[in-house]
């Protein structure tokens, strides 16, 4: 396809932006339209983008992270805005930031994926300049936003600091960056598109192939047999209910787990076939909050430890892997590094935690890729991808992941309704 001329990819982008709320949560299929699929369509559909476009920089979005003990309270209520989460829980969340001098790692964490891909991108010979923002703490998206547009950029390339489908994950950067266009007054002179979730990126995955290669040997090293060995997959719980409504829920049939919990599986399963095929492995989930009476993914990482099978003919060694999370946030330095690295040993097990991508050059070198499809308007079918599920879309579904407790907000880089 030709590359289209600015004013209609303009129009074409505008047309994109959600800016009313789907009627109720239907979506009409054509006759004979794919839906019982466990994987997206190999086939292109509207959903992906596959003319060039001559993007004019990049916009790296992060969580954000307090970085001070006077930053913790106000991080964590910009967080949990609207999202009825327990003070209790709010509390006990603060001291975890607490214990660490209040710095969350993730902003340096962010810095050094900033060079790191800077560097990448040279090298490649892709001469964008990379802008990075945060959805909860500074450098906010809407100054990142600004600091573009003063820079006389039009047409920005988002990445977010996130790999699968949810609320969480991915339409909530998506609101975040229609908030901070309408902060800055740049909707109608900013472009932003998103690269797509790459939860299936084999660059992302690399460091995870390493990592559980790693930790199997070492438990080999020390005298355990395959048999002996549990390799756990973990990742973020969400509530059930936003679950359900993640990764083009009217396009395929997921899981309970919905596309989140589906792509954790095919991201895992295919890590084992690479690492360490014939060992035993689950995925579980950590860091649940909200109110207990409302379900959330299982099982926790804590009570999955419990329940192992130990002793005699059981397991004696546990390899955690947080496949669910890009560097070493909070939720692995306390949650599993603290608390599930503790229930292990308690019961007796012996226990490694595997690395996060961090600045990983298998993993930095995915998210140049990612940029150059889309500069390319790489055809599909020629894009990176492994596991079970093919290459995700470069816009989402309408309702894709949508919050049903928050309601509808516009979004930026999905389809219309
Ligand atoms: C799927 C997912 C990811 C992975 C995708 C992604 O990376 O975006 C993620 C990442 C992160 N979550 C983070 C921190 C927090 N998340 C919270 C709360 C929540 N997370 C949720 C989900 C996720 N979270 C959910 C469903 C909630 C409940 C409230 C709500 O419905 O949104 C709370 C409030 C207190 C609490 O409830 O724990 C905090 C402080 C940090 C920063 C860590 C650091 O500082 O290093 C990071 C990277
Ligand atoms: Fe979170």
């Amino acid at each position: 396809m030709q590359q289209q001329p600015e004013q209609q990819q303009a129009e074409q982008q505008a047309a994109r932006r959600e800016t009313k709320a789907p009627a109720a949560t239907a979506v009409h299929l054509e006759p004979g339209a794919a839906v019982a699929s466990a994987t997206p369509a190999a086939q292109p559909g509207p959903e992906h983008v596959e003319e060039p476009v001559a993007y004019d920089g990049i916009l790296l979005s992060g969580f954000g992270g307090p970085e001070g003990q006077d930053d913790v309270l106000p991080f964590l209520r910009n967080v949990t805005r609207g999202r009825g989460i327990p003070d209790e829980r709010l509390e006990e969340v603060a001291t975890h930031y607490r214990h660490f001098g209040g710095v969350s790692p993730i902003n340096q964490q962010n810095r050094d994926l900033k060079a790191a891909l800077e560097g990448a991108l040279a090298e490649a010979g892709v001469d964008l300049p990379v802008y990075w923002g945060n959805r909860n703490w500074a450098p906010y998206l809407d100054e990142a936003l600004q600091q573009a547009a003063d820079a006389g950029a039009t047409r920005l390339l988002a990445i977010p600091t996130s790999a699968y489908s949810s609320y969480s994950s991915c339409r909530q950067y998506r609101e975040d960056w229609a908030d901070a266009l309408e902060a800055t007054g740049l909707q109608a002179s900013m472009q932003i598109d998103k690269v797509r979730q790459f939860f299936n990126h084999p660059g992302f995955l690399a460091p995870f192939v390493d990592g559980v290669r790693a930790t199997v040997a070492e438990a080999r090293e020390a005298g355990f047999a395959d048999g002996d060995v549990e390799v756990l997959f973990a990742t973020h719980s969400i509530p059930t209910a936003d679950a359900e409504r993640s990764g083009a829920p009217d396009l395929h049939e997921w899981g309970p787990g919905g596309g989140y919990e589906a792509q954790h599986l095919a991201a895992a399963e295919w890590v084992m076939g690479e690492a360490a095929p014939g060992v035993a492995w689950q995925l579980v989930y950590q860091s649940r909050s909200g109110p207990a009476s409302q379900p959330w993914l299982e099982p926790d990482i804590n009570d999955a430890i419990d329940e192992l099978p130990v002793g005699d003919g059981g397991r004696k060694a546990v390899v955690i892997v947080p496949l669910g999370f890009v560097s070493d946030h909070m939720e692995v330095m306390w949650d599993l590094d603290e608390e599930a690295i503790e229930t292990a040993t308690e019961r007796g097990l012996w226990v490694r935690r595997a690395p996060t991508p961090g600045v990983d050059p298998q993993y930095v070198g995915a998210l140049v890729d990612l940029v150059q499809e889309r500069l390319e308007g790489r055809p599909v079918a020629e894009r990176k991808a492994v596991t079970s599920i093919h290459t995700w879309y470069d816009v989402c579904r309408p309702g894709c992941c949508e919050n049903p407790r928050l309601g509808f907000r516009p979004a930026i880089a999905g389809l219309q309704p």
